[in-house]
């Protein structure tokens, strides 16, 4: 998919400004609350009309201010999914699912209701109506009927944001994996920089109506480290639960973690911030902390007065932030080893 935005939308004291040219399958919009990101979306949708300039959807105007193109939404296939699922309470969840697939032209028809059932794992909802489905039953019926649409592009506007933690990082895969197995491309809006990361693998950056960067997410969350209350988050997927001693011990990186978090099934996304660990020169003769890496040093970056300090653990990789006076005093460069303690504690389950 290629997306060409150039446009512009001034409400009252607030000015957008959008120029750039995305091409991927996994586009990523972020921002801060007020920073524009719904307009921009509904200025693709065809629900917000620019002031000026041009959108291409893979070469086709969409909106083009200078050629008096303005495509209507419905012709546009262009589909959206909301912060809340907007699902017609009338009909059942079949109903709901085939609302856009009828609406799509015959030529268009490529994903079918079959694809959708398997991918989102809603066979067993099918006969029910949608007034009783939980959060995350809703979020995946409303995903299923933009899919059937067989939209050129899906905007995802804030998908998560109604949902409690744990069903957000349990949607995540649905939403990233039934547009990758149904080859629809995404523009995934939010302002969760960890969503961001497992979502999209460009992010273009918005604050205050302007774009201020085009980026990867990963560097991003590295560029903003430094004023981070949280810094950077390591994501780390483990596997393979053992009870031991009072503690959970998960295969990572070829060696095992050990978390106080209760064991789950499958593979288990946790967090890590960067502030959560400690970098010694040397192996500490005796350490309360129950994690201790024998790592090498693969990379140094400058976030703010903080050095982020990136770790080859075994087969994983960590960041972990000290202060620039730190990394100065343990002399690290590329190559160099050092031990990295962290708590069981530190470990956050996200998924
Ligand atoms: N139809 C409108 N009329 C007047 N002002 C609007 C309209 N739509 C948006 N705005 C204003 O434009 C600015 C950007 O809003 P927008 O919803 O695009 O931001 P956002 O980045 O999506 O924010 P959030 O993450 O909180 O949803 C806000 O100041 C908002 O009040």
């Amino acid at each position: 998919m290629e997306l060409r935005v150039r446009g512009a939308k001034t409400f009252g004291a607030f000015h957008l400004a959008a120029d750039f040219t995305v091409e991927g399958n996994r586009i990523g919009i972020f921002g801060e609350s007020g920073s524009g990101k719904s307009t921009l979306v509904n200025m693709l949708a065809g629900l917000e009309r620019p002031d000026s300039g041009e959108i291409l959807l893979d070469g086709e105007p969409l909106f083009a201010a200078d050629r008096r193109i303005n495509v209507p939404p419905e012709r546009r296939r262009v589909a959206l999914v909301f912060q809340h699922p907007h699902l017609f309470p009338h009909l059942s969840v079949r109903g709901n699912l085939l609302y856009g697939w009828k609406r799509c032209a015959m030529a268009n028809r490529q994903v079918g209701l079959d694809d959708i059932v398997d991918v989102l794992k809603i066979g067993r909802l099918l006969d029910r109506g949608v007034t009783n489905l939980s959060g995350g039953e809703k979020q995946r019926v409303a995903l299923g009927r933009a899919l059937l649409s067989n939209p050129r592009l899906l905007l995802m506007d804030e998908p998560l944001s109604a949902l409690d933690d744990t069903l957000r990082f349990q949607i995540i895969p649905y939403l990233r994996g039934a547009c990758e197995a149904l080859a629809i491309p995404y523009l995934f809006i939010s302002h969760s920089l960890v969503e961001m990361r497992l979502m999209a693998e460009r992010v273009i950056v918005f604050s205050q109506g302007c774009q201020v960067a085009d980026t990867t997410p990963d560097a991003l969350a590295r560029n903003r480290m430094g004023d981070s209350p949280v810094g950077y988050i390591n994501l780390l997927r483990l596997t393979d639960p053992c009870d031991n001693d009072g503690l959970i011990s998960y295969a990572w990186g070829g060696t095992r973690l050990f978390l106080t978090a209760p064991p789950g099934e499958g593979e288990l996304l946790f967090e890590l911030s960067s502030k959560d660990m400690i970098l010694c020169k040397k192996h500490p003769e005796a350490i309360s902390a129950r994690n201790l890496f024998h790592c090498t040093v693969i990379g140094i970056f400058e976030a703010g007065r903080k050095a982020g300090v990136e770790l080859q653990c075994g087969t994983g990789r960590l960041v972990a932030e000290v202060a620039a006076e730190a990394a100065r005093e343990l002399e690290l460069t590329v190559g160099s080893e050092v031990f990295a303690a962290v708590k069981a504690s530190a470990f956050r389950r996200l998924g």
